[in-house]
């Protein structure tokens, strides 16, 4: 029977969830620590489980834990057991597979001609195709992950030479995919031939690094080299770095997500810095849907720098009128059905010296399924506030993700069901607004969207994926359940 756990999990939380980020360092006496770091750097991108592979030229070493990297990677003890001047590392939101142990990343495994350990960030969307062809082969599957199938393709290649394994294996699979790979002379970096996910080269005095956002660099020091293209495989051993492109060459779709909502503001990717792109969100946001009104004010965090733009474009006072509890982390659950119904309010709390007697703009990235939004427009009217108008920095979220973001299945999210107004009277705003996707192109830089070859995926506003959906196509013929019960 096929495995159905290899599809996608749609969350079943409110929001967006993130994605994952991978990290690894060739060359340096303290690869396993600067990747911890570089782990930490990387922590809004996946706050499930982190992992970390070294090797030091006899063995890898592995080291894979469910939790945050602060949680597990900072003792030395740690560290010490991952010797080596190689290493890669993992951090993990599941988008295929369960959260358990058994698909934490890096995903290791012993071939004939060595070790090989590989972190992705990305979904691939054939990868329940190829699982069910592979185990008909023989391949015996140790987790429900996606990636794991990059594993089995690259030992059952016919191909002699792993680099050679590793392309055959990469031609194979479809979706979205950054790779850092470690075998037992290479460091491979690679990314899907539409470059859906980031992925950035550094350089710490003589070691190459890999990384999916630049803060990652910044953090251990290291200075940005370029970004890893589109449908480019990068080599790198003791005697440097090569790249390969072992796909047909074919205009980019870098996930335009990632400006909205996923990369840190402080970093740059795909070679654009997102703090600025967010603010030219806003801008653009205000002169698209500009409204007479007191102050502008951000949801935290995520809304800020696209607020500030707001404010500037338009000439209207930007304040802190939401105030964020920074100690929530993603997994806080509130302790019982009574408490969760009250709409506690955990992360956000209304600023009332700010907010009394105004008419207020909130601006906010995204609305998933509308909760967020609702609580929000609540509590800054009870707080005072004479009109609320909510300004949203991403045109409505109508379509699911298959690339590596976690979001809710088209049915749950409330812009694939209702009108802007019906949304408008269902948050109890006054007024709401969404950036246009002309707009969007805008701020990151084009002139508008390109209809026949659109420059991004934007999938998740437009409907129109890059790539075939093979598995989700697939999905009415597969049965529904892993068949080891995971603790998640
Ligand atoms: O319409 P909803 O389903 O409520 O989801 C929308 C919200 O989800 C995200 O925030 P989230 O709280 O996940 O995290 P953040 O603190 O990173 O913004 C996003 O920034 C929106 O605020
Ligand atoms: N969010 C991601 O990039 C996840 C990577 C991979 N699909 C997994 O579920 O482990
Ligand atoms: S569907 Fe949306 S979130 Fe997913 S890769 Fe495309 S733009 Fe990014
Ligand atoms: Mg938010």
């Amino acid at each position: 029977m096929d495995d159905f756990s290899l599809l996608p999990a749609p969350s079943d939380d409110d929001a967006f969830h993130e994605e994952c980020g991978v990290f690894g360092v060739f060359g340096h006496p303290d690869a396993a620590a600067l990747t911890a770091l570089g782990l930490h750097a990387l922590q809004h991108r996946g706050q499930e489980a982190a992992g970390i592979a070294a090797h030091d030229g006899r063995q890898f070493s592995i080291e894979r834990h469910v939790g945050l990297v602060g949680d597990n990677f900072t003792r030395k003890a740690v560290i010490d057991r991952l010797p080596g001047v190689r290493a890669i590392g993992h951090n993990r939101y599941s988008t295929t597979g369960g959260a358990g142990l058994r698909n934490v990343q890096p995903m290791f495994a012993e071939f004939a001609g060595g070790g090989f350990a590989v972190a992705h960030n990305g979904n691939l969307t054939n990868a329940m195709a190829l699982k069910r062809e592979l185990q008909r082969r023989g391949s015996l599957f140790q987790s429900t992950s996606d990636t794991e199938t990059i594993i089995h393709l690259i030992a059952t290649s016919n191909h002699g030479r792993l680099l050679d394994r590793f392309i055959d294996a990469i031609r194979r699979i479809e979706g979205a995919y950054s790779l850092v790979a470690l075998s037992e002379k290479k460091m491979l970096g690679c990314r899907d031939p539409l470059g859906v996910r980031p992925l950035v080269l550094g350089k710490l005095e003589d070691a190459y690094i890999l990384a999916s956002e630049t803060c990652a660099l910044d953090i251990i020091g290291a200075s940005y080299v370029r970004d890893i293209n589109a449908g480019e495989v990068v080599i790198i051993t003791d005697e440097g770095i090569e790249s390969l492109y072992p796909f047909e060459r074919q205009p980019s779709r870098f996930c335009i997500f990632e400006y909205v909502y996923f990369a840190r503001p402080d970093s740059a990717v795909d070679g654009r810095g997102v703090y600025a792109v967010r603010k030219r969100i806003g801008q653009e946001l205000a002169r698209e849907s500009g409204i007479d009104a007191d102050i502008v004010v951000p949801v935290p965090d995520s809304g800020v720098p696209a607020a500030i733009g707001y404010a500037e474009e338009a000439g209207i006072p930007f304040d802190l009128g939401i105030i964020r509890n920074h100690y929530v982390g993603r997994t806080f659950i509130e302790p019982t059905d009574a408490i969760r119904h009250m709409g506690v309010k955990l992360k956000h709390n209304a600023n009332r010296a700010i907010l009394a007697g105004k008419r207020v703009i909130l601006v906010d990235d995204s609305i998933v399924r509308g909760t967020t939004s609702m609580k929000i427009v609540q509590m800054v009217r009870e707080a005072g506030a004479s009109e609320v108008h909510m300004r949203i920095a991403s045109p409505p979220t109508t379509d699911s993700c298959f690339y590596g973001v976690d979001t809710p299945e088209k049915s749950k999210l409330i812009a694939a069901q209702m009108t802007v107004d019906e949304i408008a009277r269902y948050i109890k705003a006054d007024s709401l607004a969404f950036i246009s996707i002309d707009g969007l192109y805008r701020a990151v830089g084009e002139a508008k969207r390109n209809g026949e070859a659109p420059q991004f995926c934007d999938a998740c506003f437009t409907g129109e994926y890059p790539t075939r959906l093979a598995d989700y196509e697939d999905r009415g013929k597969v049965q529904a359940l892993p068949r080891l019960a995971e603790a998640s």
